[in-house]
């Protein structure tokens, strides 16, 4: 049995980073960056007024000050000339501020005197309201890495700098083979001794979060050729195969069989791990192979810490390995015998903005109806039992589009 550090270690050093493509920016949200974004200007490109009011000189920024409007600025229509004393031009927000002008007075700090006098209201400070080209950004600069993922924030900036499409790395593909004689498609109901199909959905909920891309799912009964036959046809045309059930020492366990006999390189088949013991990563031709153990609480937790780090580094991602915390523990909690456990639990965060993890009550690898509610994994280390209000190691679970 190997450790859950050494299991990540040989995952990210078989998982091969894809090619770029091109892809427009409207869809390249949870995508990696296969280029550095630079800016190709200044922003703002010039010095941008900040409110609607009035442009005017520093020295005439001052209560009582009577100027004569001379000309008005609109966003995209700036006035061509330079202001002199005792003026003002008439200013809209977004507008070039015009040469000579130091100050923009608020329409609210300025009275009307007649059509062509205004008279300020009060003292404002050179460079009030006004904001200096390339204060924001210089061009040149480079905005964001190759490696970072996009996400919908970064968008409006690669807009502004004219970046219509984007280079990011190819999605991995990835088909699910979902195994047990007891399983039924999901839409049907379950005869006795059956039950829905509920991992190979869950699977494809993760990988989908996970920005790899769904080719096939097969749901195959305990029956050594037509797995054989699945797992060799896919690991011809997919980067990942993702294998449910069927990895324990029961008599109808075959997966790790049919890889075997496919001539595939076990890298490891157990895990010091809670749930997920008997996670098994092999490669079969071009495609790298996870068994998944069938309890679906174990399918999905392993699935987010393995899986999911195999299909993010084939991505290039900067940090391919669940985002991790640190959180108060609401309630105390027992680890396992010479494992690792992973631990469901709730997150919130204090009245002292303390994030706290509360332990969810639940049944075992099995229970995904209480995991539904799980946001984050508690990391409780191997024979260890952590005591309420003492502060642990969390991995945050990604539940949503895309994280
Ligand atoms: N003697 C031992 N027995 C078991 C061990 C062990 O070390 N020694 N390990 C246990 C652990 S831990 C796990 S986890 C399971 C893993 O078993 P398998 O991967 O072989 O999974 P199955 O036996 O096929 O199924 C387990 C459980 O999950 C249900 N299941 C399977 N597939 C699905 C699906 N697609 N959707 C919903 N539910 C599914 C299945 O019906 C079983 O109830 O082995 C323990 N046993
Ligand atoms: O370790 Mo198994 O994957 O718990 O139920």
């Amino acid at each position: 049995m190997i450790s859950i550090d050494e299991a990540l270690q040989t995952i990210l050093r078989e998982a091969r980073p894809l090619t770029p493509e091109r892809v427009p920016i409207e869809e390249a949200v949870g995508r990696t960056l296969a280029e550095d974004i630079i800016a190709d200007m200044d922003l703002p490109p010039f010095d941008r007024a900040q409110m609607d009011g009035y442009a005017v000189r520093a020295e005439d920024a001052v209560p009582s000050a009577r100027l004569r409007v001379v000309g008005e600025a609109a966003a995209g229509r700036s006035w061509p000339h330079s202001l002199g004393n005792g003026q003002a031009v008439r200013i809209m927000t977004g507008a070039p501020v015009p040469a000579g002008a130091e100050v923009v007075v608020p329409i609210e700090q300025t009275r009307e005197v007649d059509e062509e006098t205004i008279e300020l209201l009060t003292a404002l400070q050179s460079g009030s309201n006004i904001v200096p080209r390339g204060s924001e950004t210089r061009e040149g600069v480079r905005l964001f890495e190759a490696g970072e993922t996009i996400n919908a924030n970064m968008i409006a900036t690669l807009a502004a700098f004219g970046y219509t499409s984007v280079d990011v790395i190819l999605r991995p593909r990835l088909t699910i083979i979902a195994t047990g004689d007891e399983l039924v498609p999901a839409d049907r109901k379950p005869a006795r001794d059956q039950i829905r199909d509920s991992n190979s959905h869950a699977i494809a909920a993760c990988a989908r979060i996970a920005r790899a891309r769904i080719e096939r799912t097969f749901l195959v009964g305990d029956e050594m050729e037509t797995l054989e036959r699945r797992l060799s046809e896919e690991s011809e045309q997919v980067e990942i195969i993702v294998l449910s059930g069927g990895v324990s020492v029961g008599r109808y366990d075959l997966t790790k069989a049919a890889l075997r006999s496919l001539g595939a390189q076990i890298f490891f088949e157990r895990v010091r791990l809670r749930p997920g013991k008997p996670t098994v990563f092999a490669k079969l031709n071009r495609a790298l192979v996870f068994g998944l153990p069938g309890n679906p609480v174990s399918a999905i937790v392993t699935f987010n810490l393995f899986v999911r780090a195999c299909a993010r580094a084939m991505q290039r991602a900067k940090d391919p390995l669940l985002r991790e915390e640190r959180a108060v523990l609401a309630a105390k909690v027992r680890g396992t015998r010479g494992r690792v456990s992973l631990l469901p639990a709730r997150l919130a965060t204090n009245e002292d903005g303390r994030l706290i993890a509360h332990p969810l009550q639940w049944g075992g690898s099995s229970d995904f109806v209480s995991f539904a509610r799980a946001e984050a994994l508690i990391f409780v280390p191997e024979d260890a039992e952590l005591e309420g209000g003492t502060c642990a190691r969390v991995l945050l679970l990604p539940t949503a589009l895309p994280c």
